[in-house]
C-alpha cells in the first residue's frame, strides 16, 4: 500500500472545492454556537455622547478650585438632558446618563458635600473624570466581529448592544455519522458474547461535530454486511453533505467499506496517509458530498476526524481555520514509535504565555486507547523525519479542548 504524506493529503483536503456560502438569518438568542456570514459593524459610537460613568455632579472642572458649586439640576440615566451649565453651577447626573452640555468632568457624591443646595468640593478629581468620551468602546465604522467567528456569550452581547435582532448565519454542514463492524454494539444494546464490544465512534465523533458546528445525522452501527453498508452510505448521501464512517477500511476479509465507497459512483481522493494513527483513511467526493472513512479504533477514528473532516467542515461553515495549532516546549523526551507522522495524545500546560507538554498518564499501546484524549489533551505532531525527540525541543501541538 502506498502511502500519501500528511502534509500532501493536507493539501488535498484544503484545495477541495466546498460551497462556503449558504447561510440563514437566526434570531440573536438562538445564534449562540454559531459561524458568523458577516462582519459585524459598528453602526454608531459607544458611547455615542459623553457618559457618567459614577453617580455625582457634572461640573466644568475649572470650578472645582471654587470649593462651592450650585445645584442647577438633577439628570437621571435615559432623561434626555438639554440644559448646558455655565461656570459655578452643577448639575447632578447619575451613571450611564448623557454629560449635560458645558460640563467636562463628574466629580462624584462620595468627594462632596450637600449644602443649600450647592456642593462643597471636599476632594478633587481630575478633568474628564468619571466621563466615559465619545467611542470609547468603539466607533461607527469599526469592524468589530470577523465574519467566521464562532458566535459566544461576548459576541451575542456586543450584537445585542449593536440591535442585531436577527443574525446572519452559516447553514450547519450536515454530517453523517455510521459505525461499521459486527462485533460493536450500539447504546444499551443487549450484549450476548464476549467478543462484542461497545460503540463509542459514532458518539464521539457526533459531539466533535456537533461542537465544531455542524448537524449530525447519527446512523448508528451497520454489521459488516456489504448491501446493508452500501445501502446506508447511499441513504447517507441522500441528505449529508459529509458521510463520516468508522471501520473496514483496513486488509481485512471484513473490511468491505474501502471497496463499497467507488462502487457507490465516489471518485476515491486518497487512500492511505503516512500517519499514525489512521493510516487506513479514504477520503472520496461524489459530486458536492464528501466521504470520510475512518479506521475503527477510538483513537485513530477521534484523530483523523480531527485532521480530515474538521477542516471541511470549517470551509463549509467559511470559518479561518479548524483548529489552533501552537508551537509547544517537550517537557521531556519523546521516543518516536514508527516511520509515519504521529499524532500523540499529550497533557498541554501553558506557563508565563508559553506551552509546554508532557506524557503524564498517556499510555503507550495500541490506537484504541480514547481515554487518553481526557482531560487537558493536545495532539503533538513528530514528522515522518522525527526520530526520538529532546526534552526542550519544540513541536507543533493541535489544541483540541475548543473548535
Ligand atoms: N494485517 C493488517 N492488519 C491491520 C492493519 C494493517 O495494515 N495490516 N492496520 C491496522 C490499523 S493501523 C488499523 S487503524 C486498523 C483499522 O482497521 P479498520 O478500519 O478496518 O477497523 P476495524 O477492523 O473494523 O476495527 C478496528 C478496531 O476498532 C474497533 N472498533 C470498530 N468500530 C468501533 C466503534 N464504533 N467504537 C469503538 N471501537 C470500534 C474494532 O473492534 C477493532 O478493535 O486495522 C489494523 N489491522
Ligand atoms: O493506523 Mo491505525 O489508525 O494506527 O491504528
Amino acid at each position: 500500500m502506498s502511502l500519501l504524506s500528511y502534509e500532501t493529503s493536507q493539501t488535498m483536503l484544503s484545495l477541495l472545492h466546498v460551497n462556503s456560502s449558504r447561510s440563514q438569518n437566526v434570531p440573536l438568542s438562538a445564534s449562540l454556537g454559531r459561524v458568523l456570514s458577516e462582519d459585524i459593524i459598528a453602526k454608531h459610537n459607544d458611547p455615542e455622547f459623553p457618559t457618567a460613568s459614577m453617580d455625582g455632579y457634572a461640573v466644568m472642572h475649572s470650578d472645582l478650585e471654587l470649593g462651592k458649586i450650585a445645584v442647577v439640576g438633577y439628570n437621571p440615566a435615559g432623561s434626555d438632558e438639554q440644559r448646558t451649565i455655565k461656570s459655578t453651577e452643577c448639575i447632578k447626573t447619575f451613571t450611564g446618563s448623557m454629560m449635560p452640555h458645558g460640563a467636562d468632568t463628574l466629580i462624584q457624591i462620595e468627594n462632596v458635600t450637600l449644602e443649600d443646595g450647592a456642593i462643597i468640593i471636599n476632594e478633587s478629581v481630575p478633568k474628564g473624570s468619571s466621563v466615559r468620551p465619545i467611542g470609547e468602546g468603539y466607533r461607527a465604522g469599526d469592524v468589530l466581529i470577523q465574519k467566521g467567528t464562532k458566535i459566544g456569550f461576548a459576541e451575542i452581547g456586543v450584537m445585542a448592544a449593536l440591535n442585531h435582532v436577527m443574525v446572519k448565519v452559516a447553514l450547519k454542514p450536515r454530517v453523517a455519522v455510521i459505525s461499521t463492524g459486527s462485533e460493536i454494539l450500539d447504546l444499551g444494546e443487549h450484549s450476548d458474547n464476549p467478543s462484542q464490544i461497545r460503540s463509542s465512534n459514532n458518539y464521539t465523533l457526533a459531539a466533535l461535530f456537533e461542537q465544531a458546528g455542524a448537524e449530525v445525522i447519527q446512523l448508528g452501527t451497520v454489521g459488516d454486511d456489504k448491501s446493508l453498508i452500501m445501502q446506508t452510505f447511499q441513504d447517507a448521501l441522500l441528505s449529508a453533505d459529509i458521510v463520516v464512517s468508522t471501520g473496514g477500511v483496513s486488509v481485512g476479509d471484513y473490511d468491505f467499506v474501502k471497496d463499497i465507497v467507488p462502487r457507490i459512483g465516489a471518485e476515491v481522493l486518497f487512500k492511505g496517509v503516512a500517519i499514525k494513527p489512521g493510516k487506513h483513511i479514504l477520503v472520496a467526493q461524489k459530486e458536492d458530498k464528501f466521504i470520510l472513512s475512518l479506521p475503527g479504533f477510538a483513537y485513530s477514528s477521534t484523530v483523523t476526524a480531527i485532521l480530515y473532516v474538521l477542516p471541511l467542515i470549517a470551509k463549509m461553515l467559511g470559518k479561518e481555520s479548524a483548529y489552533r495549532m501552537v508551537a509547544a516546549k517537550l517537557s521531556e523526551e519523546f521516543k518516536k514509535r514508527s516511520r509515519l507522522t504521529e499524532f500523540t495524545a499529550c497533557n498541554v500546560v501553558v506557563e508565563d504565555g508559553e506551552y509546554f507538554i508532557n506524557f503524564k498518564d498517556k499510555k503507550v499501546g495500541s490506537s484504541a486507547i480514547l481515554t487518553n484524549m481526557l482531560n487537558e489533551c493536545a495532539l503533538m505532531i513528530s514528522g515522518e523525519d522525527d526520530g526520538d525527540l529532546q526534552e526542550g525541543t519544540f513541536v507543533n501541538v493541535i489544541l483540541i479542548q475548543n473548535f
